[in-house]
């Protein structure tokens, strides 16, 4: 657990919501200790009452019932943040709960509380690569102080692209291997040209940054996280070291906002 916040009450169950563009993201959270993560789909309609409703709920029967814990929510998706507005007790993160300098006004809360959460973990400066819909490069300095970054279409939003705006190219969907650069074969070729140029790009950013900041951590998180950390070192060998891989990062932030809110009581009751 990190420097900046503390609990008071350690066996207090919440819930955590991250409201992504392609799904929602939960934990259920004991105090500070994550108990279970899941995904599920957007909801699609308005909540007529005030419970979680069970679709969105882990398929597993846990030991608490999830659908009256307090829910804290972090969306970049404002008409699905809309559709919680009458839930009995609900927060949403604001930028303003992150204590953060030189932030954007617009800047995605997504990219805030990730960053946050992996600088309070492994110290500042800290560069966060979030590969999920929109690929994300995120970075903050040792003053705790956003330098910038940069957004990109994700993997997956990339070969729909092709898929949908060409006549004769397939949607190809991410495998585990990596491609043959030199493709002879349709589909290798989109794999390949995609792939090798993320992860190309992603290694230029990441030797950007290290030239400015040459001990900063940088941690991966999102969707695609696992397959471009796993195959990264191929381009840049210092990477296995210097770099981690946290597919929990947004609830680490969201923790500490949630932590911290919650002892100066700026929980929203309706
Ligand atoms: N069931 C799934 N739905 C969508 N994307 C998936 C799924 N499983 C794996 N992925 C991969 O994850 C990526 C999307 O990442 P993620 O789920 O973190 O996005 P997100 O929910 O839109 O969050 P964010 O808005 O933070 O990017 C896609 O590029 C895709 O390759
Ligand atoms: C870039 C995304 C879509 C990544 O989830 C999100 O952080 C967002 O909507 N950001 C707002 C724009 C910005 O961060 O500059
Ligand atoms: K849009």
């Amino acid at each position: 657990m990190g420097k900046t916040a503390k609990i008071t009450n350690k066996k207090q169950d919440w819930l955590a919501l991250a409201i992504g563009n392609s799904r929602l993201h939960w934990a259920w959270f004991r105090g500070e200790v994550i108990q279970l993560a899941w995904d599920s789909q957007h909801l699609s309609g308005f909540r007529q009452n005030c419970q979680i409703p069970p679709e969105v709920l882990p398929p597993n029967q846990v030991s608490v019932n999830l659908s009256q814990l307090p829910l804290c929510i972090a969306s970049v998706v404002p008409e699905q943040t809309l559709l919680w507005r009458n839930a009995a007790l609900v927060q949403v993160i604001t930028l303003s709960n992150i204590p953060l300098n030189n932030l954007y006004s617009n800047l995605g809360i997504d990219r805030a509380l990730a960053v946050w959460g992996a600088g309070d973990t492994y110290g500042f400066p800290c560069l966060v690569v979030d590969a999920g819909t929109a690929l994300t490069f995120t970075g903050v300095d040792g003053n705790h102080s956003l330098v910038g970054g940069a957004i990109l279409p994700g993997l997956r939003l990339q070969f729909q692209a092709l898929g949908q705006h060409t006549a004769a190219l397939p949607e190809v969907e991410l495998t585990s291997t990596l491609p043959l650069r030199w493709a002879v074969d349709t589909i290798t070729a989109i794999e390949s040209g995609i792939i090798y140029t993320v992860l190309a790009g992603i290694a230029n950013f990441i030797v950007d940054w290290w030239q400015q900041f040459p001990n900063s951590s940088v941690v991966f998180t999102g969707g695609d996280a696992y397959y471009l950390y796993k195959n990264l070192p191929k381009f840049i060998p210092e990477m296995a070291t210097k770099t981690k891989l946290e597919p929990h990062l947004l609830f680490w932030g969201m923790r500490l906002a949630y932590l911290q809110s919650n002892q100066s009581k700026i929980f929203k009751k309706n």
